[in-house]
């Protein structure tokens, strides 16, 4: 994914502005900044939601927002997008449906239902209802959804917020299996510091511009900082005059 002099306009303000950076493919690529910074928008320009985009961005080869990407592309947005009254599995058939409707794709639905619900550590709690869930489960019926579709690229947005921290490390595990075995493209955005640690690739995002694109190592060297946190401030107190 590349993006050049992208910008976005939102009721009349400018929240992103003359961004240009790289998400390589079959990695982690963490998008990291504050809250409000702009990580929401970007996200959506990059799966093609986002009205009042200017500039080039092109993702996995096409220009954004380009129909036959839908289903290249899994998002999973911050609002917890799964019905509380079905059960996980309920959701995914539902979800299963939308995406391949019709009685000739029943077994392959059920197939790749079963499947993402694997992935996700979800199995024992298949049957259960989604509102009974705790907070980590609900997330992971989310990317179990976003899973479905085998996309090629995946956007999650702040998919670790709320959580204690061995669910965060089990989530994190789990966006690594993805991305190493099945090569899948994978977005995050935080606004916690540490978890930018755990990505391959950064952008660090302030105020709708780009503060550094960078790997965390790369970027701890060049600020002579011990944390990625570290040198995100450093880097906020270089750009302000
Ligand atoms: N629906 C909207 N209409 C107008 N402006 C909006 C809308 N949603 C967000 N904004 C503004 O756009 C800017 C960027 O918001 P965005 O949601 O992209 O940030 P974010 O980094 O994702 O924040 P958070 O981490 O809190 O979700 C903010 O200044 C916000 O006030």
């Amino acid at each position: 994914m590349t993006a050049t002099a992208l910008a976005a306009v939102r009721a009349g303000r400018t929240v992103l502005r003359d961004l240009d950076f790289t998400v390589p493919r079959g990695r982690i690529t963490g998008l990291l900044g504050p809250s409000g910074c702009g990580k929401s928008t970007l996200m959506r320009a990059i799966v093609g939601t986002q009205a009042n985009v200017t500039g080039t961005l092109t993702v996995l080869g096409a220009p954004a927002g380009t129909p036959t990407l839908r289903e290249r592309i899994g998002y999973v947005t911050q609002a917890p997008s799964i019905y509380q009254d079905l059960t996980v599995r309920q959701n995914l058939n539902y979800f299963a449906a939308v995406l391949h409707p019709g009685r000739p794709h029943r077994e392959a639905r059920a197939e790749a239902v079963t499947r993402a619900i694997t992935d996700v550590d979800l199995t024992s709690h298949a049957d259960h209802l989604a509102g009974r869930l705790s907070g980590g489960q609900r997330s992971r019926v989310s990317l179990a959804v976003a899973l479905l579709g085998t996309p090629e690229l995946l956007v999650l947005d702040e998919p670790t917020v709320g959580l204690d921290p061995v669910l965060r490390r089990d989530l994190w595990d789990l966006f690594h299996t993805i991305a190493d075995t099945r090569g899948t493209t994978i977005l995050i955005s935080s606004h916690v510091m540490d978890e930018a640690e755990r990505c391959r690739h950064l952008l660090l995002l302030r105020e709708g511009t780009l503060l550094a694109e960078d790997t965390p190592d790369a970027l701890r060297a060049r600020t002579h900082t011990e944390t990625v946190e570290e040198a995100f401030l450093h880097l906020v107190a270089r750009a302000t005059p």
